[in-house]
């Protein structure tokens, strides 16, 4: 894939650490928030990503194409192909039980999505460097095996819990995360 400098692991790149407190090999992830349109399960129209990890590093999900994500007539919108593969990316780096956000994300579609295509998608971590983590993703048609349609490449950057704070909504945030102390 066309990758570019920006989200490409630097010489002297850790491979990320998994935290004990994230699921083990063949766990669920479960949803972060639950208003999330990846993964909330209260959004009306997200996309209800539900994901697993195979071996406790990277994730895998079973994303389908509906009606409401169309962007030609029949045919996936590449911004909701671009969230699906946001929101994997972003599972996949709360495997180390840090908060990161999205910096970059760089995608490339080689093929069309039809409506009720099922995409199996995959992502993992190759690379901290610092407060970056540089992050892969793949849908692949209609079965783990299938060809790509999407491929993605990905800078996330470590924050602060603070950032949620202070930039979204703070009562949401406790009231997901009861661990979550404002001036712990
Ligand atoms: C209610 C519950 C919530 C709980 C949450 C629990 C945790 C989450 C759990 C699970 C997630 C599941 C999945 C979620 C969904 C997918 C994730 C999203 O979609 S996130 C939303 C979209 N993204 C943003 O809104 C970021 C907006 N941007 C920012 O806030 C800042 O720009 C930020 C934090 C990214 C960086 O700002 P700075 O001030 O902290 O740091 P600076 O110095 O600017 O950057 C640090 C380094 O990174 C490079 N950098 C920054 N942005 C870059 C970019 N776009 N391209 C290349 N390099 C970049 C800089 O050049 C710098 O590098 P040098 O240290 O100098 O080498």
């Amino acid at each position: 894939m066309t990758r570019s400098t920006l989200t490409t692991p630097p010489p002297g790149a850790e491979p990320p650490k998994t935290h004990p407190d994230g699921p083990s090999a063949g766990g669920s992830l479960g949803s972060h928030f639950s208003r999330c349109f990846g993964c909330g399960d209260d959004h009306p129209t997200g996309l209800h990503i539900a994901a697993v990890t195979p071996d406790g590093a990277s994730v895998e999900a079973a994303f389908t194409v509906g009606e409401s994500h169309q962007g030609a007539p029949g045919l996936a919108h590449g911004g909701v192909l671009a969230s699906a593969m946001d929101e994997v990316i972003g599972m996949s780096i709360w495997l180390l039980r840090k908060p990161y956000v999205t910096a970059r994300l760089e995608t490339d579609y080689l093929l069309p999505v039809p409506v009720g295509t099922t995409l199996h998608l995959r992502a993992w971590c190759t690379g901290i460097a610092g407060r970056k983590a540089y992050l892969e993703a793949e849908g692949r048609v209609g079965a783990p095996g299938g060809p790509v349609a999407v491929r993605a490449a990905a800078l996330f950057i470590e924050v602060d819990m603070t950032h949620f704070a202070e930039h979204g909504d703070l009562a949401a945030l406790q009231a997901e995360h009861q661990d979550y102390e404002v001036n712990p």
